[in-house]
């Protein structure tokens, strides 16, 4: 009995806000609230959504994760019908700044891209490939860092790096998908079994994102100055890549971006490399 009022003591107060919706996913709706007082996101998805016999991969992984560039889960909480992820708060997405909806101090574009990839590169060293890196996905804290977000699609891989595709394929928006995953849509259960990825197709997909952050919503994979639309998930499978018509060859960028967007996932570059050349970058600005 005293233990039981112990814990009711210990347990964390959270609040939150119904009218305050900060944004909203396929399956959860995040609110503005509080966390002992301390403002918060509380992400709240729908128990049905969740799969019975499937781990919860979004918040073990979640659990485990505990980087600047990352965003950090605070607490999880749990009624009958929804499962509660208090998240830190931020300000905005990284889609709000490319579409110019968020207009507050950013760090240089280097310094983004770098924080972004040591976000993934960080996921990726404790085991977890995300693979649903976009803008919508990349958060922006008051204080004007990047945070890598969502893992609600994250999944473990093997020493190898590899993971099977079983039942998945792209979720949401393509046009950031790797040319391998975007080629499973269609395709059986069993012939997805059979099939498997590795952490690169996150690469893919940052590489996608440095290129709309530093042109600020245009696409490697489409037309410079097309609308963005259905044709760049063909254009990603066909390798139909625009990145000269957009962005000088001798920008520091260039070079990094076309590695990382390469058809075939052995030739895509390596975060290390990446990073090795962003950091160089950053200290020369
Ligand atoms: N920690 C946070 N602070 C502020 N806003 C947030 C936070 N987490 C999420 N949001 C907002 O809520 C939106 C939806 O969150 P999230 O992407 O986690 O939901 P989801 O249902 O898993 O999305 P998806 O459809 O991409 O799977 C984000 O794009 C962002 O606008």
């Amino acid at each position: 009995m005293e233990e039981l009022s112990e814990q009711a003591v210990h347990k964390p107060l959270m609040t939150f806000e119904r009218d305050k919706i900060l944004g909203r996913g396929t399956f959860a709706c995040v609110f503005y609230g509080t966390l002992n007082g301390k403002p918060v996101a509380v992400k709240r998805i729908q128990l049905h959504d969740l799969e019975e016999f499937i781990p919860n991969w979004e918040e073990i992984a979640m659990k485990q994760l505990d980087h600047e560039n990352v965003v950090k889960l605070l607490h999880v909480e749990e009624n009958e019908d929804f499962k509660f992820l208090v998240l830190e708060l931020c300000e905005a997405t990284v889609d709000d700044y490319i579409r110019r909806r968020y207009m507050a101090d950013m760090p240089s574009d280097c310094e983004a891209l770098y924080q972004m990839a040591s976000g993934v590169q960080y996921i990726h060293s404790k085991g977890f490939v995300h693979r649903n890196i976009k803008p919508e996905n990349v958060l922006i804290s008051a204080s004007g860092d990047l945070k890598i977000a969502d893992f609600g699609f994250c999944k473990p891989f093997r020493p190898s790096g590899s993971f099977s595709m079983s039942s998945s394929g792209p979720r949401g928006t393509r046009i950031y998908s790797a040319p391998e995953f975007l080629q499973l849509e269609g395709k059986s259960k069993d012939d997805k079994e059979k099939i498997r990825c590795d952490i690169s197709i996150d690469v893919f997909s940052l590489g996608c994102m440095f290129f709309c952050y530093i042109k600020k919503g245009d696409h490697p994979f489409a037309k410079p100055g097309s609308p963005i639309t259905y044709a760049v998930a063909s254009n990603i499978i066909h390798g139909k890549k625009y990145l000269h018509r957009a962005l000088m060859q001798d920008h520091y960028a260039y070079e990094i971006i076309d590695g990382m967007t390469q058809a075939v996932p052995q030739d895509r570059w390596k975060l290390d490399r990446v990073i090795e050349i962003l950091l160089l970058q950053f200290k020369k600005t």
